[in-house]
């Protein structure tokens, strides 16, 4: 049986990676075959294109170079670790994927969202995700979640003015009208129990789904 591929999406700080930890052990606990995956990353190859791109360093990189090194990263991801998982029936869920390099990319660096999606199209053919959850938050809370975060270590994405993390969310909602059927949005707002209720009731409902 084919599995669910289920991606989580949203600005600096929503929450997300904190949340589908604690859903990938919950769903681990109650028998699901459960693979949590991130972009860029995921994979050796993958992880050193999230290097380059992610150092802060790396101020001179052009906004195509950067679009193209998260395509890459994609592509790689997904013949390495996506597909062989989705084929063997697991539910992957993964932290950022396409609409990320839509909303970062295509909108807030303003290369186009039409024309980001068509280098992603070369990289992920058509393998699109079954659902995406998308944490929408203010940037500015968002960034204060991050600075009490110690551990957190500064990527390259992060010190853009708050206006491009503006623009981040402006795309995301553009993205929320163009997939509605495939995107949902979370209130990532909300105490962090709530979200998480609501994040583990949507991806119960679809598992459910999968396996009637
Ligand atoms: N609902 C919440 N309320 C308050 N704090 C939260 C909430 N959710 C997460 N946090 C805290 O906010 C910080 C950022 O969370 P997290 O790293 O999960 O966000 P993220 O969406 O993965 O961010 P990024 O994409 O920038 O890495 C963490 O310190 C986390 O504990
Ligand atoms: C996949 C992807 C990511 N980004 C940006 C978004 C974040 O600023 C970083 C990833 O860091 P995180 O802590 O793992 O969220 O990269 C992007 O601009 N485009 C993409 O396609």
């Amino acid at each position: 049986m084919q599995g669910l591929f289920i991606t989580f999406e949203g600005p600096e700080g929503a929450g997300k990676t904190t949340i589908i930890q604690k859903l990938a052990s919950d769903l681990e606990k109650l028998g699901v075959k459960v693979l949590l995956t991130r972009e860029p990353g995921g994979i050796q190859i993958s992880e050193k294109i999230r290097h380059v791109i992610l150092d802060p360093n790396n101020t001179e990189m052009d906004a195509r170079t950067e679009a193209l090194l998260y395509a890459a990263a994609r592509r790689q991801h997904l013949v390495e670790k996506v597909v062989p998982a989705l084929n063997e029936g697991t539910i992957v869920l993964c932290d950022r994927f396409i609409d990320s390099s839509l909303a970062y990319q295509g909108y807030a660096r303003g290369l186009g969202i039409e024309e980001v999606f068509s280098i992603n199209q070369f990289a992920i053919q058509t393998l699109m995700p079954d659902k995406t959850l998308y944490f929408d938050i203010e940037p500015e809370l968002g960034f204060e979640r991050i600075g009490n975060n110690e551990g957190r270590e500064v990527n390259r994405l992060d010190l853009e003015n708050l206006d491009f993390h503006y623009k981040v969310r402006e795309g995301y909602h553009i993205l929320l009208e163009k997939f509605p059927e495939r995107m949902i949005t979370i209130d990532a707002s909300k105490q962090m129990e709530q979200v998480y209720t609501q994040t583990k009731e949507i991806v119960e409902k679809l598992i459910g789904r999968l396996h009637l």
